[in-house]
């Protein structure tokens, strides 16, 4: 979506940013020229990605590079370490990608203390860890950067068998307005997107596996009747990121087919077929034709 050489010159640090949609991301930002820092748990698979990212068939001139770092994004030290090396290798950096996550479905009477803490910690932890120490470098060296955040729909409707999940989804976005409105004065943004069906292997084994996959076809109750496509989100990403979107700030923006309309009241009656229509469409003609009648009356 955006030009050649966009983000030339800009850092972004991606967490998660080894799998999934954080990798797609990164992937977008490198060939837009951005240099990028992926972080996460595991330092072969992000050594294994900022590689593939790094030896792309077709790679544009001015790509940028990629450093791969290992974070627990839960652990105040590993995040300072990410931040200390970036700006050793990169001189600098804009921006700050909150990726990581963890996530499962399960009826919430079956969670232990710890299952719950540890995708609290991961998501919201995790997230204001990051944020915090990204924006003190960033109001001390007075650079006016930017934070995405990834979110999710049930951040803002709530969802049953992810309530961690959900809670800490919430409390990050709460998070991105309240900091956009206190931090605006030094120049930093902070938005957050809230994505739909994107399959990845993280997500599916966790919140899709099987015996779900068999019984449900996801698509079903999302209006555009498909999932996400990688490259939309990394799309909206990248715009949200770069300096194109440097009036828009506290936002929240939706990416999901429609996905959460279909709780509106009649979206069901899609299932409704013409001569039913026609049917209900008399019948509620009728009726105001003798409501009519007994107003004269
Ligand atoms: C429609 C289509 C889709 C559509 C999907 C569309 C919307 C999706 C929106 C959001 C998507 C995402 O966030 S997707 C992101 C998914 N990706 C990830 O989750 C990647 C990272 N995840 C992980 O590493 C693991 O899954 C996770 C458990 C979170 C963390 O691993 P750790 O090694 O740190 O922790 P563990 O020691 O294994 O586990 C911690 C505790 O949690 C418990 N625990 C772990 N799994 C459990 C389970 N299934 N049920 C109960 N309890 C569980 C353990 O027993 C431990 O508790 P004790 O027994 O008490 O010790
Ligand atoms: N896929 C989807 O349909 C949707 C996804 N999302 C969100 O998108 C984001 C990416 O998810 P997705 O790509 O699907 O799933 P992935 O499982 O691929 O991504 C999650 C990433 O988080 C990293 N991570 C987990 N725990 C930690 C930790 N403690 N410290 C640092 N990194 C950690 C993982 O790496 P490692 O294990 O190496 O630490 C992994 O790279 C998440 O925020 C998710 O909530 C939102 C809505 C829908």
């Amino acid at each position: 979506m955006l030009r050649d050489g966009a983000m030339q010159g800009k850092t972004i640090i991606v967490t998660g940013g080894g799998t999934g949609l954080g990798k797609s991301i990164s992937r977008y930002l490198v060939q837009l020229g951005a240099n990028v820092t992926i972080c996460s748990r595991r330092q072969a698979v992000i050594d294994e990605t900022a590689h593939e990212l790094m030896n792309e068939p077709g790679r544009p001139v001015g790509a940028g590079q990629v450093l791969a770092i290992a974070c627990d994004v839960r652990n105040p030290a590993e995040i300072e370490h990410v931040i200390s090396q970036t700006i050793e290798k990169f001189g600098r950096i804009d921006g700050l990608l909150n990726n990581s996550a963890g996530n499962f479905i399960s009826p919430t009477e079956r969670l232990s203390y710890k299952a719950f803490d540890t995708i609290v910690d991961i998501v919201l932890r995790g997230t204001y860890y990051f944020t915090l120490a990204v924006g003190k470098y960033w109001i001390e060296n007075k650079i006016p950067g930017t934070v995405l955040n990834i979110s999710t729909t049930y951040a803002t409707t709530g969802s049953g068998y992810v309530v961690p999940s959900a809670v800490a989804k919430g409390g990050a976005l709460i998070m991105t307005k309240s900091l956009a409105a206190e931090w605006g004065k030094y120049g930093i943004r902070l938005n957050a997107i809230a994505p739909g069906p994107f399959p990845t292997k993280g997500a599916w084994d966790r919140l899709f596996p099987e015996p779900l996959a068999s019984m449900m076809d996801p698509t079903s109750r999302i209006p555009l009747k498909r999932v996400g496509e990688h490259g939309e989100l990394a799309n909206l990403a990248a715009y949200l990121l770069s300096d194109y979107s440097g009036y828009i700030t506290g936002e929240t923006i939706t990416i999901d087919g429609g996905e959460v309309l279909a709780a509106g009241e009649f979206s069901h009656l899609e299932q409704v077929s013409s001569e039913q229509w026609d049917m209900i469409e008399q019948t509620i003609k009728q009726a105001n034709r003798a409501s009519k009648k007994e107003g004269q009356g």
